[in-house]
């Protein structure tokens, strides 16, 4: 693997892609989760102090041009105060003004260049108003690919070496994840949190210590049933929880009342149980659930069993003798992959299922247990109960983790490995 411990950076320039797509505050645009600026900081360190200098390249959420409230500039003041130096800004990554900053940046230097999804380049698809014919769409399409070249060979300009370390982006194929590499034959390499991030599904995918329980939980069956169907060739103990609970449930004939269900998937759902008999993997779905008249945080709520929801009601959370079966299951694992949150966590009503879950998977792993958590809500949920420092490894990645965690060759980490 292209590592950068055995590389000396020393009056080297480099540009490393990394993900500082951080949520941020709608009111005053500070960032209220920094979890993926730490994240980056102990490659931005190595190289800096190998007398290297940086320039940083990232997105920030899915701007369709430039729009004032994804610009990088807001995330400036966080990432000073972690590097503990200056870090220069150039407002647009591909303009005269960006060129110009990376030529005279100095060894030391940090130059942050403004959100390449700015450009419809980075992502290498045209953006065009909805009114526009077939002809129009195919002649943009085959353009878009011209000027990606020449946007990606102008961000390899800047630079003498290129490192990637967005993870929660190796799933995309854009021109800073993945097409850049090929301009830096032999001097393109993976920083230490995609190395941290690797090692970390790496072990849980092919040395699990047994019994290896996953966790899924989350809205929908169809976002995960990928990953369900891979780990299911490797754990001794499925829990499902969340949204997806329900269709499972419907499969088996339960009544789930106005529960989430994808009624298209219950032949799916009937067909995984079948698998997991026949692969000897046991299968927890919540006994008993906390249901709501509405979807809303003051909603009224009652208690029942899974499959007894009452008409006009709908379960947003698992309930007290779930999160007991649930918590026995994973304090005697030794290998526990967490991925989506047992319940609407995000109201405090229907919060305990999540937290508890977190807990136990925090016991395990003081107990000796290795935990990998991943997922936007999942981790969330970990950071909400201040339990990071608790869980092995808690994953930057959201759908690239799940990409890499189905078997899925991620682009960012085949431009690299080849
Ligand atoms: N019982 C439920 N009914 C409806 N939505 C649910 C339920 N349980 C969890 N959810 C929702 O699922 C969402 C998270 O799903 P997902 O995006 O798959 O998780 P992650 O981001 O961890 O991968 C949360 O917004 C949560 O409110
Ligand atoms: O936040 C991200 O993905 P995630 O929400 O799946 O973790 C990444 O920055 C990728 O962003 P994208 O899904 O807009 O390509």
């Amino acid at each position: 693997m292209a590592l950068i411990d055995s590389y000396n950076f020393k009056g080297q320039k480099a540009i490393i892609r990394v993900d500082f797509n951080v949520p941020l505050d709608k009111q005053t645009f500070a960032v209220t989760d920094d979890t993926r600026i730490r994240g980056a900081l102990p490659t931005i360190k190595k190289i800096l102090a190998d007398g290297g200098s940086v320039i940083l390249m990232s997105h920030l959420g899915r701007p369709k041009g430039v729009e004032e409230k994804y610009s990088l500039k807001h995330i400036i003041s966080c990432l000073t105060a972690h590097i503990g130096r200056e870090v220069k800004f150039a407002d647009d990554c591909a303009g005269t003004s960006a060129e110009k900053m990376a030529a005279d940046l100095k060894a030391g230097e940090v130059l942050l260049l403004e959100n390449l999804r700015y450009y419809a380049e980075e992502e290498g698809k045209p953006r065009l108003p909805e009114t526009a014919t077939d002809e129009e769409k195919k002649a943009a399409k085959a353009d878009i690919k011209e000027k990606q070249k020449a946007f990606t060979k102008k961000l390899a300009s800047y630079a003498d070496c290129y490192v990637n370390d967005a993870f929660g982006t190796a799933h995309r194929a854009h021109a800073s994840t993945a097409l850049i590499a090929e301009y830096f034959p032999g001097k393109s390499m993976f920083g230490y949190l995609i190395e941290a991030e690797l090692k970390a599904m790496d072990k849980v995918l092919t040395q699990a210590e047994k019994p290896f329980t996953a966790i899924m939980g989350g809205a929908k069956v169809s976002d995960k049933i990928l990953l369900i169907e891979n780990l299911l060739n490797r754990v001794d103990n499925l829990i499902i929880g969340g949204g997806m609970t329900y269709t499972f449930i419907k499969a088996q004939g339960g009544q789930i009342g106005k529960s989430l269900c994808e009624q298209d998937k219950l032949d799916l759902a009937l067909e995984i149980l079948k698998k997991a008999e026949a692969k000897g993997v046991k299968i927890y779905l919540p006994v008993d659930a906390i249901n709501a008249d509405a979807f809303d945080a003051n909603a009224n709520t009652n208690t029942s069993k899974t499959n007894e929801t009452p008409d006009g009601w709908m379960g947003l959370d698992i309930a007290d003798e779930s999160i007991k079966i649930f918590s026995n299951v994973i304090e005697n694992s030794k290998t526990i992959l967490w991925n989506g949150p047992m319940g609407v966590f995000e109201m405090d009503k229907f919060a305990k299922g999540t937290t508890e879950v977190a807990k136990a998977v925090a016991r395990a792993t003081s107990k000796g247990a290795y935990s990998l958590v991943g997922g936007g809500d999942s981790v969330a949920a970990v950071n909400k109960n201040k339990l990071a420092d608790q869980i092995s490894y808690v994953s930057t990645g959201g759908g690239a983790m799940l990409e890499y965690m189905e078997g899925k060759e991620l682009p960012g980490i085949k431009a690299i490995r080849g």
